[in-house]
């Protein structure tokens, strides 16, 4: 069967997350865990779901993209793509007219990536395979029965109280996690005071991360992280502007002797700065995006690099549905790709997964393979109803 896509539909869906501070950090205080949620209609009935994340305002302006999109998309069959998937991932990022808004980073870039893991799942879902499964086409019995060592971020989100940290690490604990993210970067005092509790609840053989979204110049990252050796950090991450190359070789190069890497992705345009970070030491640890970049397409390529590079992978997931997307593209670097666990682990937030139709199984701080056939980007339709913000806007202004 040839699956021709006859329709895109993009909604504009938002999950009202800054109203309890999940999310937040500190650039984005106030964070509307957001999608533009993609579903393609094909002829044969079959549908391919997909996303890209947001954080509130602004979907709207990635569905204006996705929509003009559409065009490149409408009328052609899976089989026609797939045979030629190269062709068709540039012609969506090549097009004469609308590259300049680009050419593959923001806007236009997000609704690549909405469209084309629209298109993976719809593939996936055609071979009734999940998508690891379809890109891998065998089976490891190791993920199978251990599934792919996860770290949490939802504990020590930065608008949590210390009362709130404290809670949500010791429970933490009980169901198994043992590496845990941190936000800092606010307020030096504060995040010695969180850290320290942090370190305290988990203990010293835990893994701890830092994560200052993007907070600080070069040198204030260097002396900040420096102050917060003393919690024994694994990684900082983001610790500065996600263009500045060379500024995060020089925050790895300063902070290498005190055993603290720097990681570095969830805003990283696109395949090319990753090549170029690889190329200057400036990251120990990449942080893939399922999302941010050009889809599958794109992030093969850049764990194809990582390899090369010997850097470790360990995926960005703090947001709706990352989770669920990611899971996928760590379960194939595993298998076909690292074939190595030291220092890898896919990050976990604890957010808004009962709107997916086949939410993320985690056991014993472990993602559990998928077994659905797709990409896990369905939403259920109650969901995406409720929270699109298109329809909630007529209804206020009836
Ligand atoms: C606004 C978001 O929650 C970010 O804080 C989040 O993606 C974060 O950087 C992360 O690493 O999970
Ligand atoms: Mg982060």
């Amino acid at each position: 069967m040839s699956h021709k896509i006859v329709n895109l539909r993009v909604r504009d869906v938002r999950f009202p997350t800054s109203l309890e501070q999940h999310g937040s950090d500190a650039m984005h205080t106030d964070p509307d865990y957001s999608a533009a949620y993609v579903v393609l209609d094909t002829d044969s009935g079959l549908k391919g779901f997909g996303l890209t994340f947001t954080l509130g305002k602004g979907t709207e302006i990635v569905l204006c993209a996705v929509k003009a999109l559409a065009g490149l998309v409408i009328g052609k069959s899976l089989q026609e793509i797939v045979s030629n998937f190269r062709g068709f991932y540039r012609l969506l990022t090549s097009d004469g007219q609308m590259r300049w808004l680009g050419p593959e980073k923001g806007v236009i870039h997000l609704a690549t990536a909405a469209v084309l893991n629209a298109v993976w799942d719809l593939w996936a879902r055609a071979e009734g395979k999940p998508l690891w499964k379809l890109l891998v086409d065998m089976v490891k019995d190791q993920m199978l029965k251990e599934g792919y060592p996860a770290y949490t971020t939802s504990c020590a989100w930065l608008g949590y109280s210390d009362q709130q940290l404290k809670q949500l690490c010791s429970d933490a604990l009980k169901s198994g996690w043992t590496r845990f993210k941190v936000k800092v970067g606010a307020d030096l005092e504060d995040d010695i005071r969180r850290c320290r509790l942090i370190r305290q609840m988990i203990g010293p053989s835990s893994t701890l991360m830092i994560d200052a979204n993007q907070r600080w110049d070069v040198a204030e990252a260097i002396s900040w992280v420096s102050r917060l050796a003393e919690v024994k950090p694994l990684w900082i991450e983001e610790p500065t502007s996600p263009d500045d190359i060379l500024g995060h070789a020089a925050i790895s190069k300063a902070l290498a002797p005190l055993g603290i890497g720097v990681a570095t992705g969830e805003q990283c345009h696109n395949r090319v700065m990753f090549k170029q970070f690889l190329q200057a030491s400036a990251l120990q640890f990449v942080q893939i995006d399922s999302c941010r970049l050009g889809s599958v397409n794109e992030n093969l390529a850049v764990l194809l690099m990582a390899y090369k590079f010997q850097v470790p992978v360990c995926p960005h997931a703090g947001g709706v549905g990352l989770c669920e997307l990611v899971q996928h593209l760590i379960l194939f670097d595993y298998i076909c790709v690292s074939a190595d666990l030291r220092n890898r682990m896919c990050e976990y937030v604890d957010h808004l997964h009962e709107h997916f139709t086949s939410p993320v199984v985690i056991q014993d701080a472990h993602y559990m393979p998928p077994k659905d056939p797709g990409y896990s980007c369905e939403m259920l339709e109650e969901s995406v109803n409720r929270h699109d913000a298109l329809c909630l806007e007529k209804k206020t202004k009836n």
